[in-house]
């Protein structure tokens, strides 16, 4: 099966440092794919490079024909003296009222549309991006930090919702996160990224993947984990390695 997006070997530098490097990313239609790795690890770089928002210094990006994404921004930046309501902000991507009111429901926040952006709590306005991302029912949904600002309740909450979207829209899902263990639930493929590819493969492979305990440390029970990452360490050989790296 031809991916939805693809990337390969892409190289991404600033400053004379390469922050993306030998980088290869598939997405299939239908896989919830999710990029894990430290703050500064480049994930938003990638992400914003496999939107075509960045261009690689090297490398090169395959999106299918006539792929409709929808994307979550990590951060949003609204004048916060703008009086924009919920359904104003969502009218801004072109979409008709009808629309737009089955998008609010559909992420559990039927009456929130005459609110204003600035007045919404912070798990009200993640449900609000959301529904901007699925508005025009995309190929493919890319979320950066999904949850952040949301309790831990609804965190899973939120989570549960993106993985009953992906099957209702029949779109594939890539995230970035920063949970492990909320987020090892309701994902296929994990990729560790720390400016390259660390390990990938199913949650359950991974989280026993040496890389994965080396970027993260070992998961507690409550999902908290150390991060131990040393830019020294050997990868030996194993099939979730990429081959490219050190
Ligand atoms: N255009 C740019 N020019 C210079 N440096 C950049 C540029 N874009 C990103 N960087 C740097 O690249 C590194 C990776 O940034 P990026 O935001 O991709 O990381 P991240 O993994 O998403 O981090 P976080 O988890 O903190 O959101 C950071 O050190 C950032 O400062």
């Amino acid at each position: 099966m031809q991916p939805l997006l693809s990337a390969n070997n892409v190289l991404f530098q600033r400053n004379g440092k390469a922050i993306l490097d030998g980088v290869d990313i598939q997405i299939q239609r239908g896989e919830i794919l999710t990029l894990i790795g430290p703050n500064g690890a480049g994930k938003t770089t990638l992400v914003r490079i496999l939107l075509g928002l960045l261009s690689p210094d090297k490398g090169n990006i395959k999106r299918s024909k006539n792929l409709t994404i929808g994307y979550m921004p990590q951060k949003l930046s609204l004048d916060g003296s703008m009086p924009l309501t919920v359904d104003r902000f969502l009218a801004l991507t072109g979409s008709k009222p009808a629309a737009i009111g089955e998008a609010l429901a559909r992420v559990d926040v039927p009456a929130i549309g005459r609110q204003l952006m600035s007045k919404l709590s912070g798990g009200e306005l993640q449900r609000v991006m959301l529904a901007r991302a699925i508005v025009r029912k995309p190929d493919l949904l890319v979320l950066d930090e999904p949850v952040q600002g949301v309790d831990i309740t609804g965190q899973s909450k939120l989570y549960r919702l993106i993985g009953e979207l992906r099957s209702e829209l029949n779109c594939a899902v890539l995230m970035i996160s920063h949970d492990l263990h909320l987020v090892m639930a309701q994902t296929d493929t994990v990729v560790c990224l720390n400016h390259h590819i660390c390990c990938q493969g199913h949650p359950e492979s991974i989280s026993t993947d040496p890389a994965f305990l080396e970027l993260f440390g070992q998961q507690t029970d409550t999902g908290v984990a150390v991060y131990t990452h040393h830019h020294d360490h050997q990868h030996d050989s194993g099939e979730t390695r990429h081959p490219h790296q050190h």
